[in-house]
């Protein structure tokens, strides 16, 4: 079996009906190559932590979860995030199963640092259970929750996350947000970007937040891969489709400049 194409889904497309639908049944109609959905839902959390009256804050682009806050968070991302996404599949006919990223011990997960809370930091764990829904053509969609050996439940950056499955399966990876990639100063699109390019946008500040947090996850998949990965917008179907053919779109972020291929 070819290696699965790892794709990351965060951003507003969780409060979008029309654009999850579209992308479920691009998604849905990839028979060619496995795949597996790894999905943030920060827009969920902050509507839900508004709703309880809980003020959020984010440090260096990470969401600080004290720990009076990580059951609703889990509700947010493990629940309606993974379970709507799971629903958008399953309504594609695609056979969808809903986890996350302490089912079966696909990662493990420890605390970050005491300032955060109860953000976790992620590395690969047991394969197995994807290995054996993928060889049984089930679609796994993974929310960004981890259980740590302490038995506690952690939120994991869902870009971080993806970046330990992409390493786990080795298989191309593609993190999709809500702009077309990342931008220069200038709002257009950076085709290309190695690390010290990257390096340099993010002392600027050009890249900053939720993108220098993906910035960083990409350098480290890219660098520890050897491959190139994929930075893209899900508002795009034309560039979805060609990304799905194989086509690189967005930025193509090249952690050492000498690997070639998506
Ligand atoms: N240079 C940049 N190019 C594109 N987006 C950027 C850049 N710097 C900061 N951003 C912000 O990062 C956001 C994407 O990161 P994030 O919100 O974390 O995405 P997601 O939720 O999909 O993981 C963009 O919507 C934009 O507001
Ligand atoms: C620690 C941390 O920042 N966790 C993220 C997890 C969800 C996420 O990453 O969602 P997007 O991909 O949609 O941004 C959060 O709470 O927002």
């Amino acid at each position: 079996m070819l290696e699965p194409i790892v794709l990351k889904l965060g951003g507003a497309i969780f409060e979008n009906e029309t654009a999850l639908a579209n992308l479920c049944q691009a998604l849905a109609s990839v028979q060619e190559r496995p795949l597996v959905l790894v999905h943030g839902g920060g827009v969920i959390v902050e509507s839900l932590l508004a709703h309880l009256g809980l003020v959020s804050e984010k440090i260096e682009g990470l969401r600080v979860t004290p720990h009076t806050q990580i059951d609703y968070v889990t509700g947010a991302l493990a629940g309606t995030a993974n379970k709507k996404l799971t629903a958008a599949i399953l309504r594609q006919g695609r056979a969808a199963v809903g986890l996350c990223l302490g089912d079966g011990g696909l990662c493990r997960v420890t605390e970050l640092d005491a300032k955060f809370g109860a953000v976790g930091q992620c590395d690969s764990g047991d394969p197995e259970l994807l290995s054996t829904l993928l060889e049984q053509h089930y679609l796994p969609v993974i929310s960004s929750i981890g259980i740590g050996d302490d038995g506690q439940l952690y939120n994991v950056n869902a870009d971080q996350a993806a970046v330990a499955i992409g390493k786990m399966l080795q298989g191309p990876l593609v993190l999709l947000s809500d702009v077309p990639g990342v931008l220069d100063e200038n709002g257009q699109l950076i085709e290309s970007l190695d690390q010290s390019q990257a390096e340099q946008l993010m002392a600027s500040g050009t890249i900053h937040g939720g993108m220098a947090v993906k910035v960083k996850a990409a350098l480290d998949a890219s660098e520890a891969m050897q491959q190139v990965v994929i930075l893209a917008g899900w508002k795009d179907a034309d560039a979805l489709a060609k990304l799905l053919m194989g086509e690189s779109v967005g930025t193509t972020v090249n952690a050492t400049n000498t690997i070639e291929k998506y």
